[in-house]
């Protein structure tokens, strides 16, 4: 059965642009890692369920990204498309070679469901085009649309359904992941509850346009991620992991810096 790879990525700078209901808007970098990425295939079932992963989750199947995938795939599919889908998913299970680390601002579970769309995609011909996966994507979480696209590169903007590809060469990255498991709401709800401090216009339009590896260059961890603070002051142990020089993915808990040479 064909493997399918379900890249991390990092966020090479993430700033809040606004906010919409309990959402935030970002701009933000976002860059694959080309050396960390869960394998999806399809597997034969025996028998049984519904809807089968076999995989080590620490989650029920119904919590499972992949699950909310097929959910809201299901949703935007005719009844003959839905019916196909729904007998693939009775004679196959989802296989996953679980690598990339939960609760770390890498995107796993994001990359997991938008891996599995473009599989149905691919598999059942549904002929889905690239942003009606996105718009699929998007209700499932904010960085899937990203992963659909499948860019080395990308600014990604609104809250997460923007992606716009950043030419430019994929930097060698190295990724920390501490041991400390982090909620992303609570870090979004601690910035806007005490941090909140938008960019305007011309900050987003500069960072556009600068290469990541600039980007790394010229800013602080603090500066690049405005969701490194909150996240310090809602998990204090996270102070003990940090190294001058390294940067944070998302809500944490990740750190990468680019790989000496
Ligand atoms: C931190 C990032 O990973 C950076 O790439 C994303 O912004 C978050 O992506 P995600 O974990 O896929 O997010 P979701 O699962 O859609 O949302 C989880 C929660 O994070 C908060 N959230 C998420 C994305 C966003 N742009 N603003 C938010 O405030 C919301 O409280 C939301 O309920
Ligand atoms: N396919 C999946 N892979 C990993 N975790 C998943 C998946 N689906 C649901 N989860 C659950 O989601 C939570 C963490 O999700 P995820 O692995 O996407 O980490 P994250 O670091 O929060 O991602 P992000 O970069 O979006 O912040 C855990 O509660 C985990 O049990």
């Amino acid at each position: 059965m064909k493997l399918y790879k379900a890249y991390a990525k990092v966020n090479i700078f993430l700033k809040i642009t606004g906010t919409r209901a309990s959402y935030h808007e970002i701009i933000s970098r976002f860059m694959r890692v080309d050396s960390l990425y869960d394998e999806l295939s399809f597997a034969p079932k025996q028998k049984g369920q519904e809807f089968e992963i076999v995989g080590e989750f620490s989650c029920d199947t119904k919590q499972n990204s992949i699950y909310k995938a097929y959910i809201a795939l299901l949703e935007v599919l005719d009844e003959e498309a839905a019916a196909s889908l729904k007998n693939l998913m009775s004679r196959y299970g989802v296989k996953v070679i679980k690598r990339i680390p939960a609760f770390a601002g890498l995107g796993g579970g994001s990359s997991d469901a938008a891996t599995f769309l473009k599989m149905c995609n691919e598999v059942l011909h549904l002929g889905l085009s690239l942003n009606e996966l996105s718009a699929v994507g998007i209700k499932v979480g904010a960085d899937v649309p990203f992963f659909i696209y499948g860019y080395d590169s990308a600014n990604v903007s609104g809250i997460g359904e923007v992606v716009e590809e950043f030419k430019e060469e994929l930097l060698d990255l190295e990724v920390f992941t501490p041991d400390v498991e982090i909620s992303t709401p609570k870090v979004y709800t601690l910035y806007r509850e005490q941090f909140y401090n938008p960019i305007d216009g011309f900050e987003v339009e500069r960072l556009k346009k600068t290469a990541s590896r600039d980007i790394l260059d010229q800013m602080s961890a603090d500066e690049a991620n405005d969701l490194f603070k909150p996240a310090l002051q809602a998990y204090k142990e996270l102070k003990n992991y940090y190294r001058h020089g390294h940067f944070f993915s998302g809500s944490g808990s990740s750190f990468f810096r680019v790989k000496d040479v």
